[in-house]
């Protein structure tokens, strides 16, 4: 089992899709405030872990912070709920409601086609969860069965919407920068496919095709490649199966339309739907039917469409050659140089100079890629999450500020070991302020900065411990040592010196005396000591008498 933050377990994989791996797991303790959910120990959660491309993608994690409170506030019975979002190193997770049943796309393979009516309501649901997502000025932008989970209440299946926000996260300018499209070919809307400026209407058209899906059990369009898919969504005609009841088709056929301006807003979907769903029923009353067959009244746009920021270019063109595509696969994802496609994967990626920016709601990214050494603009809201959600982090203390070094306080208020500081402050600056010794009442980005950028403060905590080795250089140079040329210093070395000097001197003094006094001859003679010293005072006396009256013949 492997942690996510400090708050939840990975249990087990739950499925794997183009943008991430979907986990089943635990919640070890209750999340924070940052939290939209904070959870109780031992609760099982879903966790998505976005792809490492993604998460080590500097654009898409500040995408990520900044979407935030857009997923995390986004609630409604038929959306999954995102309870949190963890940063953590290279790795985003969104933790979202555990929700036990298996999605669309699957079930729909397991258990073929809808009735006309089911399909009806399941999509009237979905139409909900879309129009509280557009009134708050979020876009879904990969509306297909895979992102629909049908939760189990007791017999009865409850459409839950997934993934809001991941489009918007995978069409980042990081992945996007080479002219890329972010998008499920078989679900993509014209204006998307070309680039066109983009609206709330593509989820319309996305909920459009899934309702065709749902009566007939395959999509609309399909071919041998995405390019072609692409192409039938520009300029084909649904063709339409005889299952499906005239106003139930009215509806599809608003949904699928070309012009964006013509489709029903999502609230105005939900409502005919249900109208629909009522009249096509076998117990359904001549007013119900007739309500029906007059659904088109009801499907009016939305005035006023969430707009995708950042989707308008008219210069959009197709790419030459998209690869080939699996109609049968709900999902797939397209190379961005346009090479062959994988079908095994859910959201295509396919060139389009448009769709850079596809944030709805939350502040626009600064215009402007910024300069590639410059630290990006929301890099302290990004270090913020991650030092959040770190278990355990190592980070450099300036020693002056380390309480255990400063503990023993006898040794810092000596003054006789300060001296050596006001010397070595008094030097001028060097002319690298970057790197400068760390000095108590500086500002800590100045110390670390490893360039003079005073607007903008850089993420101190975890920089590494300034080095050391410049300062050296600066020290006054030691005087030689007089004393001794020994490095070691040996305690009571000098009083060792001492001590054998004076035996020397005791062993000299010794010798002297026993050679030149009479000691030897007095204790062989066996006499009083004083007797001996008179003898040899007497003798010498009369050397020297002897001496003198020599010199004087
Ligand atoms: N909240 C959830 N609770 C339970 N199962 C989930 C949850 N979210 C996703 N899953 C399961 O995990 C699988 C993978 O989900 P994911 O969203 O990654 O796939 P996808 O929609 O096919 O791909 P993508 O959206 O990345 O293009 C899904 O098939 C679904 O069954």
């Amino acid at each position: 089992m492997r942690p996510v933050g400090s708050k939840y377990l990975l249990e087990e994989p739950l499925g794997r899709g183009a943008t991430g791996t979907v986990w089943r797991a635990r919640q070890r303790e209750t999340a924070g405030a940052e939290a939209a959910v904070p959870g109780q120990p031992g609760e099982t959660v879903a966790i998505k872990v976005l792809k490492e491309e993604l998460a080590s993608d500097a654009d898409i994690v500040m995408r990520f912070l900044r979407e935030r409170s857009v997923l995390l506030r986004l609630t409604h019975p038929n959306i999954v709920r995102v309870r949190d979002l963890v940063v953590e190193g290279e790795l985003l997770a969104l933790v979202m409601d555990l929700i036990d049943g298996p999605d669309l796309h699957r079930y729909l393979r397991e258990n073929g086609p809808f009735t006309p009516v089911a399909a009806a309501l399941l999509t009237a649901q979905i139409a909900d969860a879309l129009a509280v997502s557009h009134a708050d000025g979020v876009v879904h932008r990969d509306l297909k069965p895979a992102n629909v989970l049908l939760k189990q209440n007791g017999g009865e299946m409850h459409p839950m919407l997934t993934d809001f926000g991941i489009a918007r996260l995978a069409d980042s300018p990081g992945l996007t920068r080479t002219h890329e499209f972010v998008g499920t070919p078989a679900y993509v809307a014209p204006e998307s496919a070309e680039g066109r400026p983009q609206t709330s209407a593509v989820d319309v058209y996305g909920a459009g095709i899934l309702l065709y899906e749902l009566v007939t059990g395959r999509p609309p369009f399909s071919g041998s490649s995405a390019l072609e898919v692409l192409h039938q969504h520009l300029s084909a005609e649904p063709r339409r199966p005889s299952t499906v009841p005239d106003p139930l088709w009215t509806v599809i056929e608003r949904c699928l339309s070309k012009d964006p301006d013509r489709r029903p807003s999502a609230e105005n979907l939900a409502r005919g739907l249900r109208v629909v769903a009522d009249g096509i029923g076998v117990h359904a009353s001549s007013a119900q039917i007739a309500a029906a067959e007059n659904v088109g009244a009801l499907l009016a746009p939305d005035p006023a469409p969430a707009a995708v920021p950042g989707s308008a270019d008219p210069t959009q063109v197709l790419p030459q050659g998209a690869g080939s595509f699996d109609p049968n696969a709900a999902t797939s994802l397209l190379p961005h140089t346009g090479g062959p496609n994988n079908a095994a994967d859910p959201t295509a990626v396919l060139p389009n100079r448009g769709a850079a920016d596809p944030t709805a709601v939350m502040p626009p990214v600064p215009p402007g890629p910024p300069a590639p050494e410059e630290p990006h603009p929301w890099q302290s809201q990004l270090r913020a999450a991650r030092d959040r959600n770190e278990q355990t982090q190592v980070q450099y203390l300036d020693p002056n500020q380390d309480p255990l070094r400063r503990r023993p306080q006898r040794q810092v208020a000596r003054p006789q070991q300060q001296p050596p500081q006001p010397q070595r402050r008094a030097q001028p600056p060097q002319p690298q302020p970057g790197y400068g010794y760390p000095q108590q009442g500086q500002p800590q980005p100045q110390q670390y900065a490893p360039q003079p950028r005073p607007q903008q403060p850089q993420p101190q905590r975890y920089a590494p411990p300034p080095p050391q080795q410049p300062q050296a250089p600066q020290r006054e140079p030691r005087q030689p040592r007089q004393r001794s040329a020994n490095p070691m210093r040996i305690p009571g070395l000098g009083c060792l010196k001492g001590c054998l000097f004076t035996i020397i001197i005791l062993f000299v003094a010794g010798w002297l005396v026993w050679e030149l006094s009479p000691l030897q001859e007095w204790i062989g003679t066996t006499k009083g000591y004083w007797a001996q010293l008179s003898d040899w005072f007497g003798t010498v006396t009369g050397w020297i008498g002897d001496l003198g009256s020599a010199l004087g013949k």
